[in-house]
């Protein structure tokens, strides 16, 4: 089905976030939309599925005007939405989900549960999704359960299917997976707009490319043009795409933890006697495939887990058992995997979110008043060096683009003093221009002589940024290895394998 959007304009407030957009996707063309955060894609999508009202242009499907009071007219249509952040029902298996999804027919009201089993597996078969419609959500892995959102608007015969970011919570291997899916999906016919600040997967996958910057199309785009045309295209300049760093100068060791265990909620050995060192001025990356015991190791780090058995030390005192609140105070900066859940307050602004940790003393409150012009000018000068796309320091910072809510947080945690900083997935959701003032600021970190752990699953990010490698596989560490080890060897590394010659096996 052909897709036409002419001349979108949707405002908030003072803020013009799609100023008159046109945008044409051919019936089976991946159509990729990129733009720097902010830019105003999600937007557009959201207006495209009816969860905005547009101030004005028309949506076209197949050269006819349609008008979209909600997500329901959308979907009837033809037009299917797979979210970075699933919809669906953990308790409930594949094909309940599938069923729970369907508005009733005109001639058979409900898709029951048997007609549901049986969709699942024609659409499963048909695109080797490999998917069983009697698992329960929960139980299934991140990629299979965006198969299954993909199988939900299928299933109500989508024909235009919109992915916003859907590899930035994916595995490499699973994001492989899923540039296979979106192909077949564009031979079947499907059109598909896909948005991604992964530049390597617009060139593997994109028919044709449009850019857009502060709510306006730039222009199109060649998907044969190289990452660094790509880059600058979106963010209107040029892009450094590789860190310049000098080699560490290495001061004492700063953090130092030893036979650490963690153990979570219900009862699963997570971490499983784990013991590292990071020096002063030294970037340790922790690498591996996400769910191998990455997460909890920072959360015990921070004390934010409770079963937790061994040492970390810093700087000589013990962190092990000090409250989370303690533990920020001695001078831990923390960039967690969840900002929305763990880092930021959605209804507060972004004033509010950058003091969020030091609400209880100077600058900011003095003899228990708030200094609000201290704030305010701490949040202007933040706001424009880790450029926060935003109309005003008083924005709440749920209504900030995905990108952009990163950047606060960053902002935030990298004005402390810090003693030791510890980043996971730092640069997720976040565009080009920005993941290259990120990886500079982390450098710069370290080379204050601070030690830094970065934890990602972005094996670019991990070459980028790190002095050593740590690879963790089932809650252990496999190896610690030097920071120019090769991807073929991660890769090993990453599926369990001890490294050969390189390092040290823990
Ligand atoms: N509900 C809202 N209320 C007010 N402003 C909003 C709302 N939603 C989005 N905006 C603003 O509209 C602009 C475009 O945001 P949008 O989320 O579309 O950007 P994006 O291109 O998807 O960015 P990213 O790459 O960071 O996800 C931003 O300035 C954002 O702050």
């Amino acid at each position: 089905m052909k897709l036409e959007l002419r001349g979108i304009t949707k405002t908030f407030g003072s803020l013009v976030a799609n100023d008159h957009i046109d945008l044409t996707v051919e019936a089976g063309e991946i159509h990729c939309l990129l733009g720097e955060n902010g830019a105003g894609k999600s937007t557009l999508m959201n207006v495209l599925y009816g969860l905005y009202q547009a101030d004005g242009g028309e949506i076209l499907l197949d050269d006819d005007v349609q008008h979209f009071a909600g997500p329901g007219d959308a979907m009837r249509a033809g037009i299917g939405m797979v979210h970075q952040h699933f919809m669906l029902i953990p308790v409930f298996t594949v094909a309940e989900n599938v069923m729970l999804g369907h508005e009733p027919t005109k001639f058979g009201g409900r898709l029951d549960l048997a007609a549901a089993r049986a969709k699942v597996t024609e659409i499963s078969d048909r695109f080797g999704f490999d998917v069983d419609p009697d698992a329960l959500v929960d139980d299934l892995p991140v990629g299979v359960q965006q198969r299954v959102e993909i199988i939900k608007a299928l299933s109500r015969d989508a024909k235009v299917l919109v992915f916003d970011e859907p590899t930035a919570v994916l595995t490499p291997q699973e994001t492989d997976e899923l540039m296979a899916i979106m192909r077949q999906l564009k031979s079947s016919g499907t059109s598909i707009v896909f948005i991604t600040h992964k530049l390597r997967e617009v060139r593997e996958v994109a028919d044709r490319i449009t850019v857009i910057r502060l709510g306006k199309v730039v222009g199109e785009a060649d998907p044969r043009a190289s990452n660094a045309e790509l880059a600058s295209l979106m963010v209107g300049r040029a892009v450094e795409l590789t860190v310049q760093k000098e080699a560490p100068t290495l001061g004492e060791v700063g953090l130092s933890v030893s036979g650490l265990t963690v153990v979570d909620a219900i009862g699963q050995l997570v971490v499983n006697d784990v013991s590292f060192d990071v020096r002063r001025g030294e970037v340790l990356a922790i690498a591996g495939v996400q769910g191998n015991g990455q997460t909890e190791l920072t959360e015990a780090l921070l004390g934010l887990q409770d079963r937790v058995e061994g040492s970390i030390v810093l700087d000589g005192t013990e962190l092990l058992g000090q409250s989370v609140r303690a533990v920020l105070e001695s001078g831990v900066g923390f960039v967690p995997e969840d900002r929305k859940e763990d880092g930021l307050v959605g209804e507060f602004s972004i004033a509010e979110n950058l003091m969020l940790d030091r609400a209880d003393g100077a600058p900011f409150v003095k003899g228990g008043a708030l200094q609000l012009s201290t704030l305010a000018d701490f949040a202007r000068e933040k706001v424009s060096e880790f450029d926060v796309r935003t109309p005003s320091i008083e924005t709440p910072v749920g209504r900030l683009s995905g990108g952009n809510q990163q950047k606060v947080v960053l902002a935030r945690e990298l004005s402390r003093d810090l003693r030791l900083f510890v980043a996971a997935q730092p640069t997720r959701g976040v565009d080009v221009g920005s993941i290259e003032f990120i990886h500079k600021r982390v450098i710069e970190t370290r080379d204050s002589g601070v030690p830094v752990i970065v934890v990602s699953t972005e094996l670019d990010e991990v070459t980028a940024l790190a002095d050593r490698i740590m690879v963790m596989y089932r809650g252990r560490v496999v190896g610690i290895v030097p920071g120019d080890t090769s991807r073929d060897v991660l890769g090993l590394m990453m599926a369990g394998e001890a490294p050969q010659n390189e390092g040290v096996a823990a």
